[in-house]
């Protein structure tokens, strides 16, 4: 978004009343926040303007000198199907509406319309537009493949293809007006994917974090729209709210699954008014802030027991991320496991060890409830106790030991055995499996157990038959 412009693209209203045309952009900009207005009077002009290019939507009279509306958008259609255009005729004549959808007219209003009808066309039309833009931009990434902005998804370490694809969908939409909704479980990141969003909006105010979780309604209201003096007893100054903090930026709030239904109502109409009242006071405000929105819980299945409400749901889900599990991402482990260590070395001020062999094999037999916040913590942990230039797998034994059943491993995709001439007896395929994972595993048995994805009794039991 960039500051004081919106939508991104313009919006030409066309019509050879001055006086109309001013009215018209004043209320587009106090009621729907639409800054990005070009004023045309002269019919002639139209399609000069349109080919210059940057014009995305045209509000259109149809009665004018020279051009009439429908001749412009007759050539529009052709010269521009990229554009859109709405109708706004002092004409209430269903006759010429009906020839006007035909035309190929995005909508059709009458001068003596309500306001908030026409209001909400023309944002209908934006909505289309920006979606259009965003699938677009969506499906040249994917055609060419590649990130425009990498360095903005620098501090998030990765080598998954699912990661990726969030990478590319998010670089798609950061400049989106709509809220951006991020879901996945506890420590998988979320955080930093909402400051990279941040960062690719280009806009030039600051991300303000703001977690909701446990904020009764009066605090959520308080702490997001601020309060004017004497709101209420105790409030001696004014104060700014979050939404003013981040103006021009980001407001990102975590843990919106456990927001209450009435802080729900309110969030719900900032997103659908963008414009909110500080507590105590009659004057609205206007939203000038990307808000982004995040929750490690099923908002699917809590707006079907009814605790969220499913028009807020809808609302922000428009784009959407759901970020997976560090378990179902394993590939991640070794990259992280060498991240965590330099990063940890170097916040302890120690050299940074050696991983024994076998450890990212090993935490790759875990499923990281914490997901990659316990893996960090884990890491941090085993570095700040060590000692030796190699890191010590019992700590990690220790941390994961008894904690849980092995996670299975997906089978190797080759066949190992494929390419002997002679096969092993079955007896001896195990027999060097189990000595393979006693090597692994540093002779640790407990270990050897989770890397075979057997219980240590039977590994144990095992061990006594070769032993015979
Ligand atoms: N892919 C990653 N690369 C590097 N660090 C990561 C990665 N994913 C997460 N982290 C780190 O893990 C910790 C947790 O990440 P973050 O706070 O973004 O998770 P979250 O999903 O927002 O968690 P919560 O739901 O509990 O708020 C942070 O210290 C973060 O820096």
């Amino acid at each position: 978004m960039t500051e004081n412009r919106y939508p991104a693209f313009g919006i030409l209203l066309v019509d050879d009343e001055p006086a109309w045309l001013r009215s018209l952009s004043l209320t587009l900009e106090s009621s729907a926040g639409i800054t990005n207005t070009n004023l045309c009077q002269d019919s002639r002009e139209v399609m000069g303007l349109l080919d210059g290019g940057g014009i995305g939507l045209v509000l259109l009279d149809l009665t004018m000198p020279h051009l009439s509306g429908e001749e412009i958008l007759k050539e529009i259609n052709e010269r521009h199907p990229e554009v859109a255009v709405i109708v706004i005729s002092g004409l209430n004549q269903v006759e010429t509406a009906v020839h006007c959808m035909k035309l190929g007219a995005f909508d059709y209003f009458v001068k003596t319309d309500e306001e908030d009808r026409l209001i909400g066309g023309v944002l209908r039309a934006v909505r289309m537009l920006e979606l259009q833009r965003e699938n677009r931009e969506m499906s040249s990434r994917l055609v060419s493949g590649g990130l425009r902005h990498p360095e903005a998804f620098a501090g998030i370490v990765t080598g998954d293809r699912s990661m990726l694809a969030l990478f590319a969908y998010i670089e798609a939409v950061a400049t989106s007006p709509q809220p951006l909704l991020i879901t996945g479980e506890s420590g998988v990141g979320k955080e930093l994917l909402a400051k990279a969003a941040h960062t690719l909006s280009g806009c030039k105010g600051q991300l303000v974090a703001v977690n909701v979780a446990g904020l009764d309604d009066t605090v959520f209201a308080d702490t997001l729209f601020g309060h004017v003096r004497g709101a209420f007893t105790g409030a001696e100054t004014v104060r700014r709210g979050m939404v003013e903090e981040a103006a021009n930026g980001t407001l990102f709030l975590d843990e919106i699954g456990d927001l209450g239904i009435p802080s729900q109502v309110k969030l719900l109409r900032l997103l659908q008014e963008g414009e909110y009242f500080p507590l105590g006071s009659d004057q609205p405000r206007r939203l000038r802030a990307r808000i982004i929105v995040a929750t490690h819980q099923n908002l699917s299945a809590k707006e079907g027991t009814g605790t969220f409400r499913r028009d807020l749901y809808y609302r922000l889900r428009t784009h959407q991320v759901q970020v997976p599990p560090l378990r179902e991402r394993k590939g991640d482990i070794p990259l992280l496991l060498d991240h965590f260590l330099t990063e940890a070395a170097r916040t302890l001020g120690k050299k940074k060890p050696t991983p024994p062999p076998g450890l990212a094999q090993l935490l790759s037999t875990y499923g990281f409830p914490g997901n990659v916040r316990e893996l960090k913590a884990m890491i941090f942990d085993a570095v700040s106790v060590h000692r030796d230039r190699m890191l010590s797998m019992e700590g990690f034994v220790r941390a994961i030991g008894t904690a849980e059943e092995p996670v299975s491993t997906p089978p190797p995709t080759l066949n190992p055995f494929a390419g002997f001439e002679r096969l092993p007896t079955f007896t001896d395929a195990a027999e060097f499996l189990v000595e393979e994972a006693l090597n692994r595993a540093g002779g640790n048995q407990t270990l050897a157990a989770r890397l075979l994805g057997i219980s240590q009794p039977a590994l144990s039991k095992r061990l006594k038959m070769m032993r015979k």
